[in-house]
Protein backbone atom coordinates (compact mmCIF):
# COMPACT_ATOMS: atom_id res chain seq x y z
CA UNK A 1 0.00 0.00 0.00
CA UNK A 2 3.36 2.13 0.97
CA UNK A 3 4.28 1.15 -2.46
CA UNK A 4 1.27 2.10 -4.40
CA UNK A 5 0.94 5.57 -2.30
CA UNK A 6 4.70 6.55 -3.29
CA UNK A 7 3.71 5.62 -6.65
CA UNK A 8 0.35 7.94 -6.93
CA UNK A 9 2.21 10.96 -5.66
CA UNK A 10 4.80 10.33 -8.23
CA UNK A 11 2.33 10.01 -10.80
CA UNK A 12 0.80 13.56 -8.99
CA UNK A 13 3.82 14.96 -9.70
CA UNK A 14 4.06 14.22 -13.33
CA UNK A 15 0.66 15.08 -13.99
CA UNK A 16 1.61 18.67 -12.12
CA UNK A 17 4.20 19.36 -14.65
CA UNK A 18 2.37 18.15 -17.46
CA UNK A 19 -0.29 20.46 -16.16
CA UNK A 20 2.06 23.84 -16.33
CA UNK A 21 3.61 23.09 -19.18
CA UNK A 22 0.16 23.25 -20.61
CA UNK A 23 -0.11 26.21 -22.65
CA UNK A 24 -0.37 23.27 -24.88
CA UNK A 25 2.27 23.71 -27.94
CA UNK A 26 0.98 24.71 -31.53
CA UNK A 27 0.73 21.00 -33.53
CA UNK A 28 1.65 22.60 -36.47
CA UNK A 29 5.00 24.13 -35.20
CA UNK A 30 5.78 20.42 -33.84
CA UNK A 31 4.68 18.65 -37.04
CA UNK A 32 7.20 21.40 -38.90
CA UNK A 33 10.50 20.70 -36.24
CA UNK A 34 9.33 16.77 -36.07
CA UNK A 35 9.30 15.28 -39.54
CA UNK A 36 8.82 11.95 -38.20
CA UNK A 37 6.06 13.22 -35.87
CA UNK A 38 3.31 10.93 -38.03
CA UNK A 39 5.14 7.74 -37.08
CA UNK A 40 6.03 8.32 -33.67
CA UNK A 41 3.00 9.66 -32.44
CA UNK A 42 0.73 6.33 -33.63
CA UNK A 43 0.51 3.19 -32.11
CA UNK A 44 -0.57 -0.03 -34.90
CA UNK A 45 -1.80 -2.83 -33.29
CA UNK A 46 -4.66 -5.63 -34.98
CA UNK A 47 -5.60 -4.08 -37.63
CA UNK A 48 -6.68 -0.26 -36.51
CA UNK A 49 -4.25 2.53 -35.99
CA UNK A 50 -4.45 5.55 -33.44
CA UNK A 51 -2.75 7.97 -34.15
CA UNK A 52 -2.35 11.08 -31.87
CA UNK A 53 0.24 13.35 -33.94
CA UNK A 54 -2.44 16.03 -34.28
CA UNK A 55 -2.90 16.34 -30.43
CA UNK A 56 -0.82 19.32 -29.23
CA UNK A 57 1.83 17.37 -27.23
CA UNK A 58 5.68 17.53 -27.60
CA UNK A 59 7.93 14.49 -27.03
CA UNK A 60 9.06 15.37 -23.23
CA UNK A 61 5.56 15.68 -22.18
CA UNK A 62 4.31 12.96 -24.55
CA UNK A 63 7.32 11.12 -22.89
CA UNK A 64 5.56 11.52 -19.44
CA UNK A 65 2.07 11.13 -21.08
CA UNK A 66 3.14 7.48 -21.87
CA UNK A 67 5.51 6.97 -18.55
CA UNK A 68 2.09 7.20 -16.56
CA UNK A 69 1.02 3.44 -16.60
CA UNK A 70 4.08 2.40 -15.12
CA UNK A 71 4.14 5.18 -12.49
CA UNK A 72 0.52 4.13 -11.09
CA UNK A 73 1.60 0.07 -11.77
CA UNK A 74 -1.46 -0.47 -13.96
CA UNK A 75 0.18 -4.01 -14.62
CA UNK A 76 -0.78 -5.29 -10.82
CA UNK A 77 -3.64 -3.34 -11.59
CA UNK A 78 -4.50 -5.36 -14.98
CA UNK A 79 -3.28 -8.94 -12.84
CA UNK A 80 -6.26 -7.89 -10.10
CA UNK A 81 -8.89 -7.28 -12.86
CA UNK A 82 -8.00 -10.70 -14.77
CA UNK A 83 -7.66 -12.69 -11.75
CA UNK A 84 -11.63 -11.93 -10.47
CA UNK A 85 -10.27 -9.25 -7.67
CA UNK A 86 -13.23 -6.88 -6.22
CA UNK A 87 -12.96 -4.29 -8.74
CA UNK A 88 -15.99 -3.06 -8.13
CA UNK A 89 -16.19 -2.65 -3.86
CA UNK A 90 -19.44 -0.41 -3.69
CA UNK A 91 -21.17 -3.76 -5.25
CA UNK A 92 -18.46 -6.55 -3.56
CA UNK A 93 -18.07 -7.49 -7.86
CA UNK A 94 -15.47 -8.16 -9.83
CA UNK A 95 -15.87 -7.57 -13.19
CA UNK A 96 -14.82 -10.89 -15.71
CA UNK A 97 -16.99 -10.02 -18.71
CA UNK A 98 -13.40 -11.42 -20.27
CA UNK A 99 -14.99 -14.47 -19.36
CA UNK A 100 -17.42 -14.24 -21.49
CA UNK A 101 -15.49 -13.89 -24.63
CA UNK A 102 -12.41 -16.15 -24.01
CA UNK A 103 -11.83 -19.66 -25.51
CA UNK A 104 -10.55 -20.93 -21.94
CA UNK A 105 -13.39 -19.92 -19.87
CA UNK A 106 -15.67 -22.20 -17.50
CA UNK A 107 -17.16 -25.11 -18.99
CA UNK A 108 -20.37 -23.00 -17.37
CA UNK A 109 -19.15 -20.39 -19.45
CA UNK A 110 -18.79 -22.24 -22.58
CA UNK A 111 -22.45 -24.06 -22.32
CA UNK A 112 -23.74 -20.69 -21.88
CA UNK A 113 -22.09 -19.48 -24.78
CA UNK A 114 -22.83 -22.86 -26.71
CA UNK A 115 -26.80 -22.43 -26.22
CA UNK A 116 -26.43 -18.54 -27.18
CA UNK A 117 -24.59 -19.14 -30.31
CA UNK A 118 -26.71 -22.17 -31.72
CA UNK A 119 -30.34 -20.15 -30.86
CA UNK A 120 -28.59 -17.55 -33.30
CA UNK A 121 -27.82 -19.39 -35.88
CA UNK A 122 -31.65 -20.99 -35.63
CA UNK A 123 -33.01 -17.14 -35.87
CA UNK A 124 -30.39 -16.25 -38.81
CA UNK A 125 -30.74 -19.49 -41.10
CA UNK A 126 -34.76 -19.65 -40.95
CA UNK A 127 -34.59 -22.88 -39.13
CA UNK A 128 -36.55 -21.42 -36.14
CA UNK A 129 -39.30 -20.54 -38.60
CA UNK A 130 -39.70 -16.85 -37.98
CA UNK A 131 -39.53 -13.82 -39.66
CA UNK A 132 -39.30 -11.17 -37.14
CA UNK A 133 -37.37 -10.81 -33.77
CA UNK A 134 -37.89 -8.13 -31.11
CA UNK A 135 -35.08 -7.23 -29.03
CA UNK A 136 -36.35 -5.29 -25.94
CA UNK A 137 -33.66 -4.19 -24.13
CA UNK A 138 -32.00 -0.66 -22.84
CA UNK A 139 -28.64 0.77 -21.86
CA UNK A 140 -26.38 -1.99 -22.02
CA UNK A 141 -29.34 -4.54 -23.04
CA UNK A 142 -29.59 -2.49 -26.29
CA UNK A 143 -26.66 -0.31 -27.25
CA UNK A 144 -23.63 -3.17 -28.00
CA UNK A 145 -25.66 -5.09 -29.28
CA UNK A 146 -27.60 -2.62 -31.63
CA UNK A 147 -24.41 -1.40 -32.54
CA UNK A 148 -22.49 -4.66 -33.64
CA UNK A 149 -25.94 -5.91 -35.38
CA UNK A 150 -25.82 -2.39 -37.67
CA UNK A 151 -22.29 -2.46 -38.06
CA UNK A 152 -21.54 -6.36 -39.31
CA UNK A 153 -24.99 -7.41 -40.89
CA UNK A 154 -24.31 -8.51 -44.05
CA UNK A 155 -27.89 -8.65 -45.37
CA UNK A 156 -28.52 -12.08 -45.07
CA UNK A 157 -30.15 -12.81 -42.07
CA UNK A 158 -33.57 -14.39 -42.70
CA UNK A 159 -35.06 -12.72 -39.58
CA UNK A 160 -35.42 -8.83 -39.16
CA UNK A 161 -34.23 -7.51 -35.89
CA UNK A 162 -36.49 -4.73 -34.30
CA UNK A 163 -34.45 -3.06 -31.30
CA UNK A 164 -37.32 -1.43 -28.93
CA UNK A 165 -35.40 0.39 -26.06
CA UNK A 166 -37.31 3.71 -24.92
CA UNK A 167 -41.23 3.95 -24.18
CA UNK A 168 -41.82 5.19 -27.51
CA UNK A 169 -45.98 3.67 -27.79
CA UNK A 170 -46.91 5.42 -31.20
CA UNK A 171 -43.29 2.90 -32.65
CA UNK A 172 -44.49 0.13 -30.65
CA UNK A 173 -47.67 0.05 -31.99
CA UNK A 174 -46.58 0.82 -35.92
CA UNK A 175 -44.25 -2.04 -35.22
CA UNK A 176 -46.74 -4.37 -34.27
CA UNK A 177 -48.98 -3.87 -37.57
CA UNK A 178 -46.25 -5.16 -39.85
CA UNK A 179 -45.82 -8.51 -37.27
CA UNK A 180 -47.67 -11.86 -37.50
CA UNK A 181 -47.54 -12.92 -33.72
CA UNK A 182 -47.49 -16.29 -35.26
CA UNK A 183 -44.11 -15.54 -36.78
CA UNK A 184 -42.79 -13.10 -34.90
CA UNK A 185 -39.81 -13.98 -31.69
CA UNK A 186 -38.82 -11.67 -28.67
CA UNK A 187 -36.20 -11.72 -26.74
CA UNK A 188 -36.48 -10.05 -23.49
CA UNK A 189 -32.85 -8.88 -22.46
CA UNK A 190 -32.36 -7.43 -19.01
CA UNK A 191 -29.57 -8.14 -16.84
CA UNK A 192 -32.10 -7.80 -13.93
CA UNK A 193 -35.30 -8.48 -15.19
CA UNK A 194 -36.88 -5.66 -13.93
CA UNK A 195 -36.00 -2.50 -16.05
CA UNK A 196 -39.33 -0.53 -16.09
CA UNK A 197 -38.93 0.29 -20.34
CA UNK A 198 -38.36 -3.18 -20.69
CA UNK A 199 -40.48 -4.44 -18.83
CA UNK A 200 -43.65 -2.62 -19.87
CA UNK A 201 -43.22 -3.31 -23.34
CA UNK A 202 -42.58 -7.36 -22.45
CA UNK A 203 -45.83 -7.39 -20.75
CA UNK A 204 -47.22 -5.46 -23.75
CA UNK A 205 -45.77 -7.80 -26.10
CA UNK A 206 -46.64 -10.88 -23.78
CA UNK A 207 -50.60 -9.78 -24.32
CA UNK A 208 -50.09 -9.48 -28.32
CA UNK A 209 -48.53 -12.86 -28.61
CA UNK A 210 -51.14 -14.46 -26.94
CA UNK A 211 -50.63 -18.24 -27.17
CA UNK A 212 -47.75 -17.79 -28.99
CA UNK A 213 -45.76 -15.99 -26.50
CA UNK A 214 -44.27 -18.74 -24.48
CA UNK A 215 -42.86 -20.81 -28.00
CA UNK A 216 -41.60 -17.49 -28.95
CA UNK A 217 -40.32 -15.79 -26.47
CA UNK A 218 -36.89 -15.88 -24.60
CA UNK A 219 -35.20 -14.34 -21.86
CA UNK A 220 -31.37 -12.58 -21.63
CA UNK A 221 -30.86 -12.41 -17.92
CA UNK A 222 -28.73 -12.78 -14.79
CA UNK A 223 -31.83 -12.83 -12.99
CA UNK A 224 -33.20 -16.56 -14.46
CA UNK A 225 -36.01 -16.67 -11.43
CA UNK A 226 -37.72 -13.48 -12.40
CA UNK A 227 -37.46 -14.52 -15.99
CA UNK A 228 -38.97 -18.05 -15.30
CA UNK A 229 -42.16 -16.37 -13.57
CA UNK A 230 -42.68 -14.23 -16.19
CA UNK A 231 -43.41 -16.88 -18.16
CA UNK A 232 -40.13 -17.52 -20.26
CA UNK A 233 -40.10 -21.53 -20.59
CA UNK A 234 -36.65 -22.66 -18.78
CA UNK A 235 -35.37 -24.04 -21.37
CA UNK A 236 -35.45 -20.66 -23.35
CA UNK A 237 -33.83 -18.47 -20.63
CA UNK A 238 -30.44 -17.93 -21.82
CA UNK A 239 -28.90 -16.51 -18.72
CA UNK A 240 -25.40 -14.96 -17.89
CA UNK A 241 -23.35 -14.21 -14.67
CA UNK A 242 -23.92 -11.39 -12.17
CA UNK A 243 -20.86 -10.15 -12.32
CA UNK A 244 -21.49 -9.04 -15.84
CA UNK A 245 -21.97 -5.10 -16.23
CA UNK A 246 -24.89 -4.20 -18.15
CA UNK A 247 -22.40 -1.70 -20.55
CA UNK A 248 -20.13 -5.17 -20.41
CA UNK A 249 -22.83 -6.92 -21.18
CA UNK A 250 -22.61 -7.51 -25.28
CA UNK A 251 -20.61 -10.53 -24.98
CA UNK A 252 -23.12 -12.32 -23.07
CA UNK A 253 -26.36 -13.77 -24.57
CA UNK A 254 -27.59 -9.95 -24.69
CA UNK A 255 -25.81 -10.80 -27.93
CA UNK A 256 -27.92 -12.95 -29.08
CA UNK A 257 -30.16 -10.88 -31.18
CA UNK A 258 -27.10 -9.20 -32.78
CA UNK A 259 -25.55 -12.63 -33.54
CA UNK A 260 -29.16 -13.22 -35.34
CA UNK A 261 -28.62 -10.44 -37.61
CA UNK A 262 -24.74 -11.22 -38.38
CA UNK A 263 -25.10 -15.39 -38.11
CA UNK A 264 -23.42 -17.11 -35.35
CA UNK A 265 -19.76 -17.44 -37.04
CA UNK A 266 -19.65 -13.74 -37.62
CA UNK A 267 -20.59 -13.13 -33.77
CA UNK A 268 -17.66 -15.99 -32.98
CA UNK A 269 -15.58 -14.16 -34.68
CA UNK A 270 -16.30 -10.75 -32.56
CA UNK A 271 -15.85 -12.64 -29.88
CA UNK A 272 -12.52 -14.19 -30.57
CA UNK A 273 -10.90 -10.74 -31.76
CA UNK A 274 -12.11 -9.26 -28.54
CA UNK A 275 -10.32 -12.40 -26.64
CA UNK A 276 -6.99 -10.97 -28.94
CA UNK A 277 -7.99 -7.32 -27.27
CA UNK A 278 -8.01 -9.42 -23.81
CA UNK A 279 -4.61 -11.37 -24.54
CA UNK A 280 -2.95 -8.24 -25.67
CA UNK A 281 -3.60 -5.92 -22.24
CA UNK A 282 -2.72 -8.99 -19.96
CA UNK A 283 0.69 -9.30 -21.61
CA UNK A 284 1.86 -5.59 -22.26
CA UNK A 285 -0.29 -3.22 -20.84
CA UNK A 286 1.53 0.14 -21.64
CA UNK A 287 1.60 2.47 -24.65
CA UNK A 288 2.01 0.00 -27.20
CA UNK A 289 -1.48 -1.05 -26.63
CA UNK A 290 -4.38 0.60 -28.39
CA UNK A 291 -6.58 0.38 -25.55
CA UNK A 292 -3.84 1.87 -22.92
CA UNK A 293 -3.34 4.64 -25.51
CA UNK A 294 -6.35 5.55 -26.20
CA UNK A 295 -6.97 5.59 -22.14
CA UNK A 296 -4.11 7.52 -21.97
CA UNK A 297 -5.32 10.60 -25.04
CA UNK A 298 -8.71 10.91 -22.89
CA UNK A 299 -6.84 11.51 -19.52
CA UNK A 300 -4.83 14.24 -21.38
CA UNK A 301 -8.14 15.68 -23.14
CA UNK A 302 -9.96 15.48 -19.86
CA UNK A 303 -7.14 15.91 -17.23
CA UNK A 304 -4.38 18.19 -18.65
CA UNK A 305 -5.82 19.99 -21.13
CA UNK A 306 -8.91 20.26 -18.98
CA UNK A 307 -11.62 19.65 -21.88
CA UNK A 308 -14.77 18.67 -20.93
CA UNK A 309 -16.57 16.77 -23.90
CA UNK A 310 -14.98 13.99 -26.38
CA UNK A 311 -17.01 13.71 -29.74
CA UNK A 312 -16.76 10.20 -31.46
CA UNK A 313 -17.00 11.29 -34.96
CA UNK A 314 -17.32 7.81 -37.49
CA UNK A 315 -16.27 8.26 -41.29
CA UNK A 316 -16.65 4.49 -41.75
CA UNK A 317 -20.52 4.81 -41.57
CA UNK A 318 -21.26 1.16 -40.08
CA UNK A 319 -19.45 2.77 -37.01
CA UNK A 320 -22.49 5.66 -36.96
CA UNK A 321 -23.57 4.14 -33.19
CA UNK A 322 -20.38 3.84 -32.19
CA UNK A 323 -20.48 7.22 -30.30
CA UNK A 324 -23.80 6.29 -28.82
CA UNK A 325 -22.02 2.81 -27.78
CA UNK A 326 -19.22 4.60 -26.01
CA UNK A 327 -21.40 7.52 -24.26
CA UNK A 328 -22.79 4.78 -21.96
CA UNK A 329 -19.53 3.18 -21.36
CA UNK A 330 -17.44 5.98 -20.58
CA UNK A 331 -20.22 7.98 -19.16
CA UNK A 332 -21.41 5.17 -16.60
CA UNK A 333 -17.80 3.88 -15.43
CA UNK A 334 -16.03 7.28 -14.97
CA UNK A 335 -19.04 9.37 -14.00
CA UNK A 336 -17.83 9.75 -10.63
CA UNK A 337 -17.14 12.01 -8.15
CA UNK A 338 -15.58 10.33 -5.53
CA UNK A 339 -12.90 8.09 -5.65
CA UNK A 340 -12.24 4.17 -4.39
CA UNK A 341 -11.93 5.50 -0.96
CA UNK A 342 -15.07 7.66 -0.62
CA UNK A 343 -12.77 10.90 -1.11
CA UNK A 344 -14.23 13.76 -3.54
CA UNK A 345 -11.97 13.91 -6.83
CA UNK A 346 -9.73 16.68 -6.96
CA UNK A 347 -9.56 16.72 -10.41
CA UNK A 348 -12.59 16.24 -13.03
CA UNK A 349 -13.65 12.77 -14.47
CA UNK A 350 -15.55 11.74 -17.01
CA UNK A 351 -15.79 13.72 -20.59
CA UNK A 352 -19.36 14.63 -21.90
CA UNK A 353 -19.11 11.92 -25.16
CA UNK A 354 -20.61 12.18 -27.72
CA UNK A 355 -21.26 11.15 -31.69
CA UNK A 356 -22.48 10.69 -34.87
CA UNK A 357 -21.81 10.07 -38.14
CA UNK A 358 -18.79 12.02 -39.93
CA UNK A 359 -20.50 13.89 -42.50
CA UNK A 360 -23.87 14.10 -40.94
CA UNK A 361 -22.17 16.06 -38.26
CA UNK A 362 -20.25 18.38 -40.86
CA UNK A 363 -23.02 19.85 -41.59
CA UNK A 364 -24.54 20.58 -38.21
CA UNK A 365 -21.90 20.87 -35.56
CA UNK A 366 -18.61 21.34 -36.78
CA UNK A 367 -19.15 24.88 -37.17
CA UNK A 368 -19.09 25.13 -34.04
CA UNK A 369 -16.36 22.87 -33.48
CA UNK A 370 -14.03 25.10 -35.91
CA UNK A 371 -15.01 28.48 -34.74
CA UNK A 372 -16.42 28.50 -31.82
CA UNK A 373 -15.02 29.91 -28.48
CA UNK A 374 -14.40 26.81 -26.75
CA UNK A 375 -12.30 23.67 -27.70
CA UNK A 376 -13.73 20.34 -27.81
CA UNK A 377 -11.87 17.88 -28.92
CA UNK A 378 -12.23 14.86 -31.33
CA UNK A 379 -11.71 11.04 -32.12
CA UNK A 380 -12.37 10.76 -35.96
CA UNK A 381 -12.82 7.24 -36.96
CA UNK A 382 -12.66 5.34 -40.62
CA UNK A 383 -11.63 2.49 -42.04
CA UNK A 384 -9.92 1.82 -45.69
CA UNK A 385 -11.13 -1.17 -46.91
CA UNK A 386 -15.16 -0.84 -49.03
CA UNK A 387 -17.42 -3.73 -48.35
CA UNK A 388 -20.48 -2.39 -50.72
CA UNK A 389 -18.84 -1.99 -53.92
CA UNK A 390 -18.92 1.82 -53.44
CA UNK A 391 -15.18 2.52 -53.50
CA UNK A 392 -14.93 5.97 -54.02
CA UNK A 393 -17.59 7.05 -51.66
CA UNK A 394 -15.58 4.80 -49.26
CA UNK A 395 -12.43 7.48 -50.72
CA UNK A 396 -14.72 10.32 -50.19
CA UNK A 397 -14.99 9.72 -46.53
CA UNK A 398 -11.27 9.08 -45.83
CA UNK A 399 -10.54 12.51 -47.76
CA UNK A 400 -13.68 13.95 -45.59
CA UNK A 401 -11.67 12.56 -42.01
CA UNK A 402 -8.58 13.98 -42.94
CA UNK A 403 -9.19 16.85 -44.57
CA UNK A 404 -11.34 17.68 -41.29
CA UNK A 405 -8.01 16.30 -39.25
CA UNK A 406 -5.93 19.09 -40.91
CA UNK A 407 -8.45 21.56 -40.57
CA UNK A 408 -9.09 21.11 -36.88
CA UNK A 409 -4.91 20.62 -36.28
CA UNK A 410 -4.22 23.65 -38.67
CA UNK A 411 -6.34 26.14 -38.65
CA UNK A 412 -6.27 28.66 -41.38
CA UNK A 413 -4.22 31.86 -40.34
CA UNK A 414 -4.89 33.68 -43.61
CA UNK A 415 -7.92 36.17 -44.66
CA UNK A 416 -10.58 38.40 -43.09
CA UNK A 417 -11.51 37.49 -39.49
CA UNK A 418 -14.33 35.54 -40.10
CA UNK A 419 -12.55 33.24 -42.25
CA UNK A 420 -9.27 31.92 -39.58
CA UNK A 421 -9.95 28.96 -38.06
CA UNK A 422 -7.84 28.88 -34.66
CA UNK A 423 -6.50 25.03 -35.24
CA UNK A 424 -5.17 23.17 -32.30
CA UNK A 425 -8.18 21.56 -31.65
CA UNK A 426 -6.72 17.73 -30.60
CA UNK A 427 -7.93 15.21 -32.82
CA UNK A 428 -7.46 11.69 -32.66
CA UNK A 429 -7.33 9.52 -35.87
CA UNK A 430 -8.53 5.93 -35.38
CA UNK A 431 -8.60 3.75 -38.61
CA UNK A 432 -9.06 0.09 -39.39
CA UNK A 433 -8.15 -1.58 -42.31
CA UNK A 434 -10.52 -3.03 -42.94
CA UNK A 435 -13.88 -3.83 -40.28
CA UNK A 436 -13.90 -7.45 -39.99
CA UNK A 437 -16.06 -8.76 -36.83
CA UNK A 438 -12.82 -9.88 -35.43
CA UNK A 439 -11.70 -5.78 -35.95
CA UNK A 440 -14.56 -4.58 -34.09
CA UNK A 441 -14.34 -6.92 -31.14
CA UNK A 442 -10.80 -6.08 -30.49
CA UNK A 443 -12.21 -2.17 -30.86
CA UNK A 444 -14.57 -2.71 -28.44
CA UNK A 445 -12.74 -4.46 -25.78
CA UNK A 446 -10.50 -2.31 -26.37
CA UNK A 447 -12.04 0.81 -25.47
CA UNK A 448 -13.72 -1.62 -22.35
CA UNK A 449 -9.85 -1.85 -21.04
CA UNK A 450 -9.36 1.96 -22.19
CA UNK A 451 -12.18 2.83 -19.30
CA UNK A 452 -10.39 0.45 -17.25
CA UNK A 453 -6.68 2.45 -17.52
CA UNK A 454 -8.80 5.68 -16.57
CA UNK A 455 -10.35 4.06 -13.77
CA UNK A 456 -6.81 3.32 -12.86
CA UNK A 457 -5.04 6.50 -13.81
CA UNK A 458 -7.57 8.27 -11.71
CA UNK A 459 -9.02 6.09 -8.82
CA UNK A 460 -12.50 5.76 -9.13
CA UNK A 461 -14.82 2.55 -9.65
CA UNK A 462 -15.95 2.27 -12.97
CA UNK A 463 -18.10 -0.64 -12.27
CA UNK A 464 -20.90 0.89 -10.26
CA UNK A 465 -23.67 3.08 -11.44
CA UNK A 466 -25.15 4.56 -8.40
CA UNK A 467 -26.95 7.54 -9.59
CA UNK A 468 -28.78 6.16 -12.12
CA UNK A 469 -30.44 4.03 -9.40
CA UNK A 470 -31.73 6.93 -7.89
CA UNK A 471 -33.26 8.49 -10.66
CA UNK A 472 -35.34 5.22 -11.16
CA UNK A 473 -35.95 5.29 -7.39
CA UNK A 474 -37.86 8.92 -7.55
CA UNK A 475 -39.46 8.20 -10.91
CA UNK A 476 -41.44 5.23 -9.25
CA UNK A 477 -42.65 7.68 -6.44
CA UNK A 478 -43.01 10.48 -8.87
CA UNK A 479 -45.33 8.06 -11.00
CA UNK A 480 -47.37 6.91 -8.42
CA UNK A 481 -48.32 10.68 -7.50
CA UNK A 482 -49.28 11.10 -11.50
CA UNK A 483 -51.65 8.07 -11.70
CA UNK A 484 -53.77 9.72 -8.83
CA UNK A 485 -53.94 13.42 -10.05
CA UNK A 486 -55.20 14.79 -13.29
CA UNK A 487 -52.53 15.89 -15.03
CA UNK A 488 -51.98 19.64 -16.11
CA UNK A 489 -49.10 21.96 -17.05
CA UNK A 490 -49.77 24.52 -14.12
CA UNK A 491 -49.92 21.56 -11.66
CA UNK A 492 -46.68 20.26 -13.16
CA UNK A 493 -44.68 24.10 -13.05
CA UNK A 494 -41.92 23.22 -10.18
CA UNK A 495 -42.97 19.97 -9.63
CA UNK A 496 -40.32 19.02 -6.82
O1 LIG B 1 -30.17 -4.96 -18.29
P1 LIG B 1 -31.03 -4.21 -17.35
O2 LIG B 1 -30.98 -4.80 -15.96
O3 LIG B 1 -32.43 -4.08 -17.86
O4 LIG B 1 -30.44 -2.75 -17.20
C1 LIG B 1 -30.43 -1.85 -18.27
C2 LIG B 1 -29.63 -0.63 -17.89
O5 LIG B 1 -30.18 -0.12 -16.68
C3 LIG B 1 -29.54 1.01 -16.10
O6 LIG B 1 -29.74 2.12 -16.87
C4 LIG B 1 -28.07 0.81 -15.92
O7 LIG B 1 -27.49 2.03 -15.55
C5 LIG B 1 -27.44 0.31 -17.18
O8 LIG B 1 -26.08 0.01 -16.95
C6 LIG B 1 -28.15 -0.92 -17.66
O9 LIG B 1 -27.54 -1.40 -18.83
Amino acid sequence: MALLSAARDDYKEVCRVLRENNSPPEVADLFRRDPDRGAAFSVLQQGWMLDYSRIPLDRPQRDLLLDLPRRVQLRPAVDRLFDGAIVNPSEAQPALHMQLRGQDASPERLAERRQMLALADRLHSGRAGLTDLVHIGIGGSDLGPRLVADALDEDDSAVRVHWLSTLDGRRFERLLRQLDPARTGVVIASKSFSTEETMTQAEAMRVWMGKDFEAGSWASTANVDRAVAFGIRPEHVLPFPVWTGGRYSLWSSVGVSAGAQIGSSRFEELLAGAAVADQAMQRAPDASSLAVMLGLMIHYFRRELALPTLGVVAYEPRLALLGDYLQQLVMESLGKGVDLTDQPLAQPSVPLVYGGRGTDLQHSIFQALHQGTDTHPLLLVGSLADSHGHVEWQQAQLAHLLAQAAAFARGRHDGAPHRRLPGNRPVGVLLAERLTPEALGFLLASFEHAVYVLSVLWQINAYDQWGVEEGKRLAAGIRQRLANDALSLEKLAGFF
